[in-house]
């Protein structure tokens, strides 16, 4: 394989996530508009990092193209050695169900099956273990997350934040290093929202890196490090237990 296609480790890539000067222009009718400015951003492994910034500064953007979910028109995105910028079409939803778990706002778990299948559908498409340990693989899961009884239900019976945490359980099956979770607690009550928070920080103190974009300066406060966009760039920085944050809505 290539360097054109992906897998590419360069001696000075030293961080589990890097964004180098990453530029997305969205055209329409109406003209280019970028939303992105030249982002770059590094992170190692087992950091809790947040992205915050005003509704449009690009954040989602900047999620999905680290999860390969969308290009940059220029830049570059390595995640684990890969080249996700250069990754081919065919080859980026099998890489991606391995080295990420990705955790939307409003779930996106599949209604007509069981809380169990939703949880076992990305070991299914990866075959990253082996058909009889699946299961039992996937009630592991619902365990840790204070699921076991539901495993039978379908999403629609379960609360807001008991179908966050099938999702959480879901984005960990293929045991990705790392998760990137868009406004994860943006539909929740607080009280929930805290609870969906405390999974994640456990979940980085098991080993995991974790990005997370998110509205609430409060949960922003609690992570290693929160990172600041406005107007598609990087704008502020800010580590861990600073008593305010700037750019949040
Ligand atoms: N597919 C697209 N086509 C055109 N413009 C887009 C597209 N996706 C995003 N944009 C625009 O790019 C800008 C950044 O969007 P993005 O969703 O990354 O912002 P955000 O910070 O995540 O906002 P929010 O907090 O509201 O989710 C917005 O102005 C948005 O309208």
């Amino acid at each position: 394989m290539g360097l054109s296609e992906g897998r590419h480790r360069s001696p000075e890539l030293a961080r589990l996530i890097e964004v180098r000067q990453a530029v997305k222009h969205y055209e329409s009718a109406a003209g280019v508009f970028t939303a992105l400015n030249g982002v770059s951003l590094g992170i190692d492994p087992g950091e809790f990092v947040a992205v915050i910034g005003k509704s449009g500064s690009g954040k989602s953007t900047l999620l999905n193209i680290i999860a390969g979910i969308d290009r940059p028109t220029s830049g570059e995105v390595f995640v684990d050695g890969t080249a996700v910028h250069s990754l081919r079409e065919r080859r980026i939803a099998p890489w991606r169900g391995r080295t990420l778990g990705v955790i939307f706002q409003f779930f996106q778990l599949l209604p007509t099956l069981t809380v169990i299948e939703n949880v076992m559908l990305p070991m299914d498409f990866c075959s990253t273990f082996p058909p009889r340990e699946r299961r039992e693989r996937a009630m592991d899961l619902l365990v840790q997350v204070e699921l076991a009884d539901h495993a039978d239900k379908l999403p629609t019976a379960l609360s807001g934040g008991q179908q966050q945490r099938v999702a959480i359980a879901r984005a960990l099956a293929n045991d990705p290093p790392i998760l990137l979770a868009d406004e994860p607690t943006g539909n929740l009550d607080s009280q929930t929202a805290g609870a969906v928070f405390r999974l994640f920080t456990d979940l980085v103190d098991a080993g995991k890196t974790i990005l997370m974009v998110t509205h609430d300066a409060d949960l922003a406060r609690q992570v290693t490090r929160a990172v600041v966009l406005r107007d598609g760039e990087v704008v502020d920085e800010v580590t861990n237990h600073r008593p305010s944050l700037v750019g949040s809505d």
